[in-house]
């Protein structure tokens, strides 16, 4: 049988994606609230909707099986029984700041009330004070935060199903991510990988867990091969994170080189994804923002030293790091905006280079980036553009809005 998780590469044909359809957790807050929850604005729910679905659609349309996350944590925590249940959300709670207290027995009770489905819904959508017929007493509560309208804040970057964990050979990194507001979200997938009957059992590798203070996020871990990962130092990603994945990995696993790649730390940037994507066996989207003079960028290629230590060689010229650990004459750099920096920065902000590829030179990308498109087409990629008006209002596109589960190999 197959692993349930089994990818090698960026780029082989895409068998099964999990993805998370945004809904009210991408709308339940107020502009002060933004900037804490990393949006930059309040999309659309209705259009964000039909925008994901036209996604999913694409995506099946295409050969891959497309699951989601809401629907897979609730089936986890069924399949799981009472005890589980009651478990995740404990854990959920007191990641939330309720451990214990009446505020904690108060929403326990009011989330134990639901169906697993509406519960986990609930949850993802955020709690608002005035849902529970309860008034905390605490001095916390009405010296401080009388006026704050949660108990749990909704979580709207959900929909970016990449970040919180990632695939990697037959096994996974579940991450400890970077910001509050989105450090809850990889329970969900801590949740389906013990107890959905898909997943749990099955032999797979956790690289990484969750339970770390050093961070990590899926945007920055990409699979080059089935030898080599690419990893950015971000501002989402430490390098001791990045160290510590790479030791688990040299010990257990058949990858031997990690390329770790220093990006600019800021929110426009935040992952190696929003700026570099593997997109064909040699060629690559780069946002020409993150090369310096002659096209130079800090990189370290992580491979095993001696006596289990690592051994690093930094090097700056990411087109020959990049042929050299993928054994390749020539590779094609593709800029992002055809390299005018007006349009690279515009089309970058809204995920002109976050490419998602689900076959050899066939990728998915936001229809508003045509002129990123138009460049991909004319190096010979087939591209499937789709709806992009509200979703890219979440600062993330087709790369980061799927965490692929299966990929053929090549
Ligand atoms: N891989 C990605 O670049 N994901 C996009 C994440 C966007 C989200 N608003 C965030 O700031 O985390």
């Amino acid at each position: 049988m197959t692993s349930p998780i089994h990818v090698n590469s960026e780029i082989g044909k895409l068998k099964t994606v999990m993805l998370k359809r945004p809904d009210v957790e991408v709308e339940n807050f107020t502009p002060d609230m933004m900037e804490r929850l990393l949006f930059d604005d309040i999309p659309y729910l209705p259009i964000a909707q039909q925008e994901h679905d036209n996604f999913a659609e694409t995506l099946r349309q295409n050969g891959t099986e497309v699951l989601y996350l809401e629907k897979l944590s609730a089936e986890a925590i069924d399949a799981g029984g009472e005890e589980v249940k009651h478990a995740f959300l404990e854990q959920m709670l007191t990641e939330s700041g309720y451990a214990m207290g009446a505020t904690h027995d108060a929403l326990s009770e009011y989330l134990l009330s639901m169906s697993t489905q509406d519960m986990v819904n609930k949850i993802m959508g955020g709690v608002r004070k005035n849902e529970l017929d309860f008034i905390p007493s605490d001095l916390v509560s009405a010296a401080e935060e009388e006026s704050y309208p949660f108990f749990m804040d909704p979580m709207p970057n959900l929909y970016f199903t990449r970040d919180p964990a990632a695939s990697i050979g037959d096994g996974l990194s579940i991450n400890h991510m970077t910001f509050a507001a989105r450090q809850r979200e990889s329970l969900f997938m801590e949740t389906i990988i013990k107890y959905h009957p898909r997943f749990a059992n099955q032999g797979l590798n956790v690289w990484r867990d969750r339970n770390h203070d050093t961070r990590i996020e899926g945007g920055d871990e990409l699979v080059l091969s089935d030898h080599v990962l690419a990893i950015g130092v971000s501002q989402r990603t430490s390098a001791n994170a990045i160290e510590d994945i790479a030791r688990n990995l040299f010990k257990d696993s058949n990858f031997d080189k990690v390329i770790a790649i220093s990006i600019p730390h800021n929110h426009a940037m935040m992952h190696l994804d929003t700026v570099f994507t593997m997109i064909n066996t040699d060629q690559f989207t780069v946002h020409p923002g993150i090369l310096g003079e002659g096209g130079h960028i800090d990189t370290w290629t992580i491979t095993p030293g001696k006596n289990g230590e690592l051994s690093l060689d930094h090097r700056t010229d990411l087109k020959q790091v990049l042929k050299d650990a993928l054994g390749l004459d020539d590779l094609d750099l593709i800029p992002t905006g055809a390299g005018d920096p007006i349009i690279a920065g515009r089309e970058q902000w809204n995920d002109g280079s976050n490419t998602l590829a689900i076959a050899p030179g066939v990728v998915v990308t936001y229809n508003r980036n045509y002129v990123s498109n138009e460049l991909l087409r004319k190096h010979g990629l087939k591209v499937i553009d789709v709806l992009s008006s509200e979703l890219s209002r979440g600062r993330g596109g087709p790369r980061c809005m799927s965490m692929p589960l299966v990929r053929e190999d090549l």
